[in-house]
């Protein structure tokens, strides 16, 4: 099943309510927790998560690009919080943070950078409910789409058809109506649009927009 997922990182902080409500027909949200350590560039916190947790009925999926999420990670899995994704570059043990957010009900996923390899995760393929494929270097909004990723997604999407589980593969940075259906083919089935979402008048317009660029064609291969 396809998934849209806007991220807040380009909406309007002053009037986040409002723009939480013109994605009301998305299938998630994405809130990209940045500490200026891990990448440059700050954005929120635990505090901020928490608000929008109460304001809106979406599913939350955070983004944790921040330095030592083995320490940090598993205060994110409150309640309307989906998914909490942490990075594996900035991990010591994957696994066992995976283990514990699974234990505290949330879903556990693990992001790797465009220059990490896929090899240490197909290892651990279990044990995750989600791998995020970045399609950008992590850290701000409206780059380009990375294609060279996408070798990355058909052997994460190959080994688990293999395993036989259920794993959702999100990616994240530059997506939009024309790069969408390129991750989709290479087997992603959640998508990040930040700019693609809120760049534009009518974010509501847009979210439609990217569901549509999800459907197959007719004629296609696509899974
Ligand atoms: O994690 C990140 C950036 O590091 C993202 O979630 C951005 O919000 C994506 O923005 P666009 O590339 O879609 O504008
Ligand atoms: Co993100």
């Amino acid at each position: 099943m396809v998934r849209i997922h806007p991220s807040i990182l380009s909406a309007d902080f002053v009037n986040l309510e409002r723009d939480l409500e013109r994605i009301a027909s998305a299938d998630g949200v994405h809130l990209d927790v940045m500490d200026a350590h891990f990448v440059p560039n700050l954005t929120f916190g635990l505090p901020m998560v928490q608000r929008i947790a109460e304001v809106t009925s979406l599913p939350i999926d955070v983004h944790l690009m921040i330095d030592d999420p083995d320490t940090w990670a598993l205060q994110y899995a409150i309640d309307g919080v989906d998914s909490v994704t942490f990075h594996a570059e900035a991990t010591r043990d994957a696994v066992a943070l995976a283990r514990e957010l699974r234990a505290r009900g949330a879903r556990a996923a693990i992001a790797l950078k465009p220059g990490t390899a896929v090899d240490d995760v197909l290892e651990h393929l279990r044990e995750f409910d989600m791998v995020l494929v970045m399609t950008v270097e992590p850290g701000f909004g409206g780059q380009s789409f990375m294609p060279e990723m996408m070798p990355k997604l058909q052997e994460l999407r190959g080994r688990a058809d293999e395993l036989g589980i259920e794993l959702a593969l999100q990616v994240d940075g530059g997506i939009t109506a024309d790069t969408l259906p390129i991750a989709a083919a290479a087997g992603a089935d959640v998508f990040v649009a930040g700019s693609a979402v809120y760049g534009h008048a009518d974010p509501a317009e847009r979210t439609h927009a990217l569901r549509l660029a999800a459907a197959p064609q007719p004629g296609s291969l696509d899974r």
